[in-house]
């Protein structure tokens, strides 16, 4: 199989989206009215298995402790990882205003007239710009939600095209944001390092380069939150995801257990999604939309290079269990899971091997 890996001027680009109609417009129109394509059937709704009362049992990670070393803390990291995949971080160092900025300039870019954000719209034959993402048939259930997805780091990667200008700050405030989740997320993939038994150092490396994206999603209200979903369940391809949520609207659902369990925003706090080759699970999730409020959400996603191969680390598989998946090169991996509509972990099925 020859590689997918599509490069222009060796920027990276992604499998594109269908056309779909602009939700925020959509509403801004008729509140009240919510088209077939995007209601969703009771089973998947899955509203039997809501467990909001496992709200309060979602991890919550101190990374000033966590990086100086404190052994508890890491303990308690190590069982976040393996039982939920899914926490959220304090005392993470990013200053409030940097988060404020970030969103202020966000809500400002959404509020400018359609004509305005097309102008960075995403381009026929790439999934980065203003638009939306995983649209791959025209029967497929879409998604309650407009999103702008761009790569940050590293710079070179950079498509200007698709870059805002319009606002007057936001392509500062992503960066500066951009830079401060990056060091977040290297603290954390150190800490991961350490729990699997490496050099602190070792999972950043492997990585050759961390490549990192934004994706900034917009929620517009729905009036009938039960029928449709904001953002369909999927699992992250990403080795980290550090998402912001935007005010007090719940919208993240993890799955736990079987249920689907919501993520509380705690003020000033970032929510953490680690992948790790099936021992530190990468979780399902998804995000459900509000009755009366708009909802952001600021999803930086942590990849290696595209030619990086991955598989699964030797010491992760118990000399009697055979590897759960096989080595493949990240690039293939990703763009064939942008190739899938959100749908669960179905593109993991393509590094499982067949037993
Ligand atoms: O809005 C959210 O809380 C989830 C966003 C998300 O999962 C994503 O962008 O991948
Ligand atoms: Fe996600």
């Amino acid at each position: 199989m020859g590689s997918i890996t599509e490069q222009v001027d060796n920027i990276p680009t992604y499998p594109p989206s269908l056309q779909v109609p602009n939700v925020q417009e959509m509403v801004l129109k008729d509140p009240l009215e919510v088209p077939e394509r995007y209601i969703r059937n009771e089973e998947e709704m899955q509203t039997k298995t809501d467990s909001s009362h496992l709200s309060s049992q979602v991890p919550v990670i101190d990374l000033s402790l966590l990086s100086n070393g404190d052994k508890e803390e890491l303990m308690k990291f190590e069982l976040a990882c393996e039982e939920w995949g899914f926490f959220q971080v304090v005392n993470h160092g990013v200053a409030i205003e940097v988060l404020q900025t970030m969103k202020d300039a966000s809500n400002e870019f959404f509020e400018l007239p359609l004509e305005e954000k097309n102008k960075i719209a995403m381009p026929p034959n790439d999934m980065q710009g203003y638009g939306h993402a995983y649209v791959v048939s025209e029967e497929q259930t879409l998604d309650w939600s407009d999103t702008l997805i761009m790569l940050v780091y590293p710079s070179r990667f950079r498509n200007a095209k698709i870059w805002p200008t319009e606002t007057k700050g936001f392509k500062e405030s992503i960066e500066t944001y951009s830079t401060e989740l990056k060091r977040v997320a290297e603290e954390l993939l150190g800490s991961v390092s350490l729990i699997m038994g490496m050099d602190k150092g070792a999972l950043l490396e492997l990585h050759k380069e961390l490549v990192q994206a934004l994706r900034v999603n917009y929620y517009p209200p729905c009036r009938t939150p039960d029928k449709v979903l904001g953002i369909s369940p999927h699992s992250d391809t990403s080795t980290i995801t550090i998402l912001m949520q935007d005010g007090d609207v719940t919208g993240l659902q993890i799955r736990h257990q079987g249920g689907w369990v919501p993520v509380k925003p705690l003020p000033n706090a970032l929510v953490v999604n680690i992948l790790s080759n099936g021992k530190y699970k990468s979780i399902e999730h998804r995000a459900v939309t509000n009755e009366s409020k708009i909802r952001l959400s600021f999803a930086s996603f942590f990849i290696p290079l595209d030619e990086v191969e991955i598989e699964p680390l030797n010491h992760l598989i118990d000399s009697d269990s055979l590897p759960m998946y096989k080595k493949v090169k990240y690039g293939d991996y990703m763009r064939q899971s942008m190739k899938m509509k959100h749908d669960g972990k179905a593109h993991t099925r393509m590094a499982k091997t067949e037993f």
